[in-house]
């Protein structure tokens, strides 16, 4: 059994995540509002993490929650010597230089999407682009309205395969005259209801489209891949790890 902590453990990733665990398995959450269990973990303040960490012999901590909270949890598992999976997205070039630097001391596995269907998309993407070269390149998300960072951490994950490929220019919406360049890519952030989340690249040429596309129905997904990333990192060295890894174990 894994000892976990998940850190915005009163999230609506935070609630899917002691769903998905087993009865005994997360120990204890973290959140910087007042509620003192959910579900009967206790929560405590990220800014205790570190003392947290060794008083509930935490195995590896689980991160859904907003970038500063994440890197606040990070360094304090840098400290006390625990492995990270981090699902936190939206992170800016200083979170990212943080994470980096967290990853120096422990096992810090980051992945904007714990699905193993996102996963495929994106060795399919990869395929895709790189054979219909010339084809135009749009890209759609769509999430639930409470979501805060836009386009999605997926869509930029998708992004990043995409021009590891092919020397795109993102073009965020589009508005007035607004013709197309050969070597844009629309990206689109849809944001309504309670959608978990959904991910759709076009590949158009002039007589046939490509749809590539996936949705995640039910945030269960996510927490159970991002519980398997848990179980997989402890054990191992220090470093920077993604879910590829343990999607190919
Ligand atoms: N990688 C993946 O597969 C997935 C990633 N995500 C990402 O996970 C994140 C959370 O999503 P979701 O659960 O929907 O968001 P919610 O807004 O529902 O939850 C965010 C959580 O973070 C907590 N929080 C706020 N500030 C801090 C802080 N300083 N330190 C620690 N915790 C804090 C909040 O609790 P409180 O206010 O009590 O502190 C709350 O529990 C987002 O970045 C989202 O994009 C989501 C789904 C899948
Ligand atoms: O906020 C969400 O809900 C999700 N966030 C992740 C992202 O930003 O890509 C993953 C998933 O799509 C759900």
């Amino acid at each position: 059994m894994t000892r976990v902590a998940v850190n915005g453990v009163t999230g609506q990733m935070g609630h899917a995540v002691l769903a998905a665990a087993g009865d005994a398995d997360v120990v204890v959450g973290f959140a910087t509002s007042d509620a003192d269990a959910v579900d009967g973990v206790p929560v405590v303040h990220p800014a205790d993490a570190a003392d947290a960490l060794a008083e509930y012999d935490v195995d590896a901590v689980v991160d859904f929650a907003v970038p500063e909270g994440a890197l606040t949890v990070a360094e304090a598992c840098a400290e006390a010597g625990v492995p990270i999976v981090v699902g936190t997205t939206g992170f800016d070039e200083d979170g990212m230089a943080r994470l980096k630097d967290v990853s120096e001391s422990v096992p810090l596995l980051k992945a904007t999407n714990f699905s193993r269907g996102i996963q495929v998309l994106q060795r399919l993407v990869r395929e895709a682009v790189g054979t219909l070269d010339e084809y135009d390149l749009e890209l759609v998300e769509t999430h639930h309205n409470r979501k805060v960072d836009a386009p999605s951490g997926t869509a930029n994950t998708i992004l990043d395969v995409i021009q590891s490929e092919r020397d795109v220019e993102p073009v965020y919406g589009r508005e007035g005259h607004a013709p197309r360049d050969e070597d844009e890519i629309g990206v689109f952030a849809r944001r309504a209801g309670d959608v978990r989340g959904e991910h759709e690249l076009l590949l158009a040429g002039d007589d046939e489209v490509l749809s590539l596309s996936h949705r995640a129905e039910d945030r269960g997904v996510f927490a159970a891949g991002a519980l398997d990333a848990a179980a997989w990192l402890v054990g191992r060295d220090a470093g920077w790890y993604s879910f590829g890894e343990v999607v190919d174990a």
